[in-house]
This record gives structure tokens, sequence and C-alpha cells, in this order.
């Protein structure tokens, strides 16, 4: 069984839902998933699982937040070529870079040498009804895949 590294920032609450809904996913499709704020991880946590993704919402002018940078910089000192990732997050399209962190977090990870297994999600703001099912989706479809390589 697949065991996968949910990390994440959310300020408002909006990245926090949809990484529960993934973690919902992950699990119906028998996955394994632990689900933590990347406050309170350290990037070297990864290398204890077979997939990792990870998830922010975008501040500033299509940045990281604040609290992912501890993280980001830890990312720098992992090989994860033995790790299957994707990336997530919450924006806002009125924002001229929308869900720049997610696009920087999926950068870092193919940068460390993560294969990135599927596209990115990108929510703006929480998800509505039909956004929720595609956040669980986006967990059972990274098992589907860890299952299927391993
Ligand atoms: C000061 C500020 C700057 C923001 N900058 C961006 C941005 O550049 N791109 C974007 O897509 N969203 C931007 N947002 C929108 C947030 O990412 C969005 O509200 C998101 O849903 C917050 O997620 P959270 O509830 O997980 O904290 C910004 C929001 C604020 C308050």
């Amino acid at each position: 069984m697949a065991k996968v590294l949910v990390a994440y920032a959310s300020l408002t609450g909006n990245t926090e839902e949809i990484a529960e809904l993934i973690v919902e996913g992950i699990r119906q499709a028998g996955g394994e998933a632990v689900l933590k704020s990347v406050t309170d991880c350290n990037a070297d946590e990864i290398n204890a699982y077979e997939g990792v993704l990870l998830g922010a919402y975008t501040w500033g002018d299509g940045e990281l937040p604040d609290e992912f940078l501890d993280f980001y910089e830890e990312m720098d000192e992992l090989d994860l070529t033995a790790c299957k990732a994707a990336a997530f997050g919450s924006g806002d399209t009125g924002y001229e870079i929308y869900c720049g962190a997610v696009n920087q977090i999926e950068e870092k990870l193919r940068e460390r040498g993560a294969e990135i297994v599927q596209e990115s999600l990108k929510i703006e703001y929480g998800p509505n009804a039909a956004e929720k099912e595609a956040c669980r989706s986006f967990g059972r479809q990274f098992i589907e895949t860890c299952a299927a390589v391993s």
C-alpha cells in the first residue's frame, strides 16, 4: 500500500480543505495518507514516503506564503529521485499570477528529482461541489499511479 505525505500551507482554510479532500481520495483508493501543515514538519520527512503531495495558497504577487519558505529551502538538501509527487493549492484568478506558489512548488519538486506524476490541482478559493470531487479524484489518481508503477 502506498504511503503518501500531504503537506500544505493555508491561511484562511481553503488549501487545508483541498488537502483534506485529497486525503479522502487517497484513502478511498486504499492508500495511506499522513496530513500535515508544513509548519509542523521538516522537508526531510518526505524520504519516509513513496509519494508526496505539496500544497499552498499564493501570496503577494504570485509568491509562496512565508510559512512555506523554511520547508522550501530544506527541500534543497533532498534527493527525491525515488519519489512520486504533485502540487496543489488555492488562488484567485483576479491576480496576475494565478496559483504561482503551486508552480514554484512543482518546479522545486522537479529540480530535486521527484517524478511529477500528474498535473497540478489549482482551485479558486475553496472548492465547490464539483471541485470537491476533483480533489478526491486527484488523491485517488495519485495512489493508482503509485500502485501501477511500484
Ligand atoms: C495579499 C494577498 C495576495 C494574494 N496574491 C495572490 C496571487 O498572486 N495569486 C493568486 O492566485 N492568489 C493570490 N491571493 C489569493 C489567495 O491565494 C486565495 O485567497 C486563497 O484561496 C487563500 O487560500 P487559503 O485559504 O488556503 O489561505 C492573494 C491573497 C491575498 C490576501
